[in-house]
């Protein structure tokens, strides 16, 4: 059977919104390959776009307005029809999407831990006290503070080059960052070790890929439909409802993260204040199918933890 049926046309040319840092280009330039793939035929072409997230990310993300910042200009361009496509660190798209807006795909997952990069040390444990970790997420600092209270944790911010010529000047000791960005970066040798989920619950959505375009646009979706894989797609949606209904888009200590287990979903979760001093902490299993009221449920379990107490003495 042909591919073109009543209801299916194949795309004869694609433009995806990209931010421009050298992540958002590797990223875009990921489907870009993957869509040439399967559609031999269509031209896919690169929108490049300065954000108001590139340009003040040296600064603390939650006094300027939140996450969205970086996906905000993308959006403005599918709107306008210069683009189809936006495609997005998942990590970073904000936990509610807006109107017109839709994330039909969400391809397979990078490693989705956390990574520790030094060439001083071996490991966190390998660290003495007083040791400086430079981190740039109240997620990871909150979580380092709770299990490894001798070392000294400071903010560390800016673009993956920016962060790992701060360590490579000597401002920290080590650094924690997304296992997935220095793989996709060639920057793997840079990882000493990857963090296990106990020690460094991931964010929700980091390591995998998603792409938005608009809710109305089913053409759209159904090319896309291929690059969606069914287990990342249900793992990162139940942690999104965790992150959401706690905490929105905000700059906040939670972690979420789900995992496919026998053909069930597998969600834990945390929150938790910057220091450390307080943490919660919840799991639980359900089918995949129903990975949204999972997420709910698993916020619940925080919440009656005290979950909402700690968010707002953060407030
Ligand atoms: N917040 C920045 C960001 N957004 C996505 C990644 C890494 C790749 C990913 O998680 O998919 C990173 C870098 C980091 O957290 O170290």
């Amino acid at each position: 059977m042909s591919a073109t049926t009543a209801d299916f046309t194949p795309p004869e040319r694609i433009v995806i919104a990209t931010r421009e840092s050298r992540l958002a280009l590797w990223q875009a330039e990921h489907v870009k390959a993957r869509l040439e793939s399967l559609y031999p035929g269509c031209r896919v072409e690169l929108l490049g776009m300065t954000t108001r997230g590139d340009q003040i990310l040296d600064r603390p993300l939650a006094k300027v307005g939140g996450k969205g910042l970086f996906v905000k200009e993308l959006e403005a361009a599918l709107l306008d029809g210069r683009a189809d496509i936006a495609v997005h660190s998942m990590k970073d798209v904000p936990m509610q999407l807006t109107e017109p807006f839709a994330l039909p795909c969400i391809s397979a997952r990078e490693v989705p831990l956390d990574a520790f990069v030094s060439s001083r040390y071996e490991s966190l444990a390998d660290m003495p006290p007083g040791a400086v970790v430079g981190t740039s997420s109240l997620r990871r600092e909150s979580q380092l503070h709770a299990q490894y209270p001798m070392l000294s944790v400071t903010s560390l911010r800016g673009n993956l080059d920016t962060r790992l010529r701060k360590l490579d000047e000597g401002q920290y000791d080590a650094i924690i960052l997304a296992a997935a960005g220095l793989k996709r970066l060639g920057l793997a040798d840079r990882i000493r070790g990857e963090l296990p989920s106990e020690v460094s619950l991931p964010a929700a959505g980091q390591g995998a890929l998603g792409i938005e375009c608009l809710a109305s646009r089913t053409d759209v979706a159904a090319w896309l439909a291929p690059l969606n894989d069914a287990d990342t797609s249900a793992c990162v949606r139940a942690e999104r409802a965790v992150s959401r209904a706690l905490a929105g888009s905000c700059e906040v200590p939670l972690g979420a993260y789900g995992e496919m287990r026998d053909g069930l979903l597998w969600l834990r979760g945390f929150v938790a204040l910057p220091d450390g001093s307080r943490m919660v902490r919840a799991e639980r299993e359900g089918r995949p199918e129903d990975c949204e009221s999972l997420g709910l449920a698993l916020a619940n379990d925080l919440r009656s933890q005290g979950a909402e107490e700690i968010l707002a003495q953060i407030g």
